[in-house]
């Protein structure tokens, strides 16, 4: 639900008490395994303003980089040059398709699409996220483009999604990004159980990320599963900086909240503060540990947030890490402990002591992952060629082996004589070809 400075606070439905009591811990629901489940819709602005903004139909590269002022207000220079090579601007195709192949649809959110794309420069794969709706005002633009500059601002932290680029065309924002295995979500759905050393060293990854985004005073305002991506490195990064905002702005009410699954209880009165975050990162870890269906609303909705974690969903985890997600869950902002006080945990300290011991060897088998990774795809850039070079010399060949068997022969047929030769259907023809023979000795 999005706010501006000028109206009274917009509150979200208020949770449904009525609905039943059974806890629905222990079993997701089926549903959960097919394909991407469909997303609570963000409650948008009513009274926005709907005049119409047109980006230019030839793309343009969008970058905040090297702009001195943080407070998200102006709009970055448009670089036209800073977009590949190969793209040609007189052509009728879009950027991204001229210079990518689209090869899945991976994920879609609320405003975006996203796409496994090989890029025809350098034949590497990206995620390139497409926004969903078209740009219907200046105001909804400036919202799309806040999320370039967030991910240009974090990229290169090994907790972050790696940038590459973002461009617009035709209304669309687009962004280039580095692509991940899959989102922790999916992860959950698929192992079911995880070890806790593993839900350690997520939330020791999100912590990291976390605190980067705490430190500079922003807040991300839509931790959850789905925005945690795991990378190549198995690392996980935290994903879509779409309602990351200064935490002085959003109290200006200018904040957009998160999935209700997550999002704290103050929220609902318009407080928005860091351990916003927190609490919804508590939400995420009890979400991973007792594989929880959460609610969106209703009486454990309301439970959730009341302090009182039911025993059933905590028997399967240690003491250590339950009090930890019950800090993190505290009814009160107040009460949950902040990013370097959770990172400050023996647990989590022990943990990124030995990371750091074995930080070179890690290094190491990351980059010979990497190189192996590239040295693969090259390999499959060359056999595609290969088998297409052969491909088309032998179709040459056979075809123009086709025609002068033809020729040879006598032209009887009535097709014959007005100088058609039909070619018969062969394995190396799968449609029927018909070529015009331009018989010299018939007139
Ligand atoms: N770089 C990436 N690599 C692989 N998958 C990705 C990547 N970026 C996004 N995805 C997938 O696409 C989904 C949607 O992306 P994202 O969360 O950025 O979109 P959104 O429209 O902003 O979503 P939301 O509804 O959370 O606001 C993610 O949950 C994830 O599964
Ligand atoms: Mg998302």
């Amino acid at each position: 639900m999005t706010t501006e400075s000028a109206l009274p606070l917009p509150r979200l439905p208020v949770p449904d008490i009525r609905a039943e009591v059974a806890f629905q811990h222990s079993q997701k629901q089926n549903e959960r395994l097919q394909e991407y489940r469909l997303r609570p819709p963000k409650l948008r602005l009513a009274n926005r303003s709907h005049s119409s903004t047109s980006t230019s139909t030839t793309a343009h590269a969008i970058s905040f980089r090297g702009e001195s002022d943080g407070n998200g207000k102006a709009l970055p220079e448009l670089d036209a040059n800073a977009l590949s090579g190969s793209y040609d601007r007189s052509m009728n195709e879009t950027y991204f398709e001229q210079c990518f192949t689209r090869l899945a649809k991976i994920g879609e959110g609320s405003f975006g699409e996203v796409f496994k794309v090989r890029s025809k420069e350098d034949g590497r794969m990206y995620a390139i996220k497409m926004s969903k709706e078209l740009y219907r005002s200046e105001h909804y633009r400036q919202e799309r483009l806040e999320e370039v500059r967030r991910y240009e601002q974090f990229s290169g932290h090994a907790n972050f999604v790696q940038f590459y680029r973002a461009w617009e065309q035709n209304d669309r924002l687009y962004m280039q990004m580095e692509l991940c295995r899959e989102s922790l979500d999916r992860y959950l759905v698929r192992r079911r159980d995880i070890p806790e050393e593993t839900i350690w060293n997520i939330l020791l990854d999100l912590l990291l990320a976390l605190k980067n985004l705490h430190d500079r005073n922003l807040i991300h305002l839509d931790i959850k599963l789905d925005n945690v991506l795991i990378g190549d490195d198995d690392s996980c990064k935290l994903a879509d900086f779409g309602l990351v905002i200064d935490v002085d702005r959003a109290n200006r009410h200018q904040a957009t909240e998160g999935d209700s699954r997550y999002m704290a209880p103050e929220i609902l009165q318009g407080k928005f503060s860091k351990a916003a975050d927190i609490f919804s990162l508590g939400v995420a870890m009890l979400e991973l540990s007792c594989f929880l269906e959460l609610p969106h609303n209703g009486p454990l909705w309301q439970q959730l947030r009341s302090g009182v974690l039911p025993h059933d969903f905590m028997k399967n985890i240690s003491p250590e890490l339950e009090t930890l997600i019950r800090q993190m869950m505290s009814p009160e902002p107040e009460a949950r402990p902040t990013v370097d006080e959770i990172l400050s945990h023996k647990k989590l300290v022990s943990l990124l002591e030995r990371r750091n011991r074995w930080r070179l060897i890690i290094k190491m088998k990351q980059t010979i992952r990497r190189s192996r990774k590239a040295a693969w795809s090259k390999l499959c850039n060359w056999k595609q060629m290969i088998f297409s070079f052969v491909t088309s010399i032998l179709t040459t060949f056979i075809h123009r082996e086709a025609v002068s068997n033809r020729r040879r022969r006598t032209l009887d047929s009535p097709m014959q004589q007005q100088g058609i030769i039909e070619i018969p259907q062969s394995n190396f023809y799968p449609a029927k070809i018909t070529c015009i023979y331009l018989n010299k000795a018939h007139p």
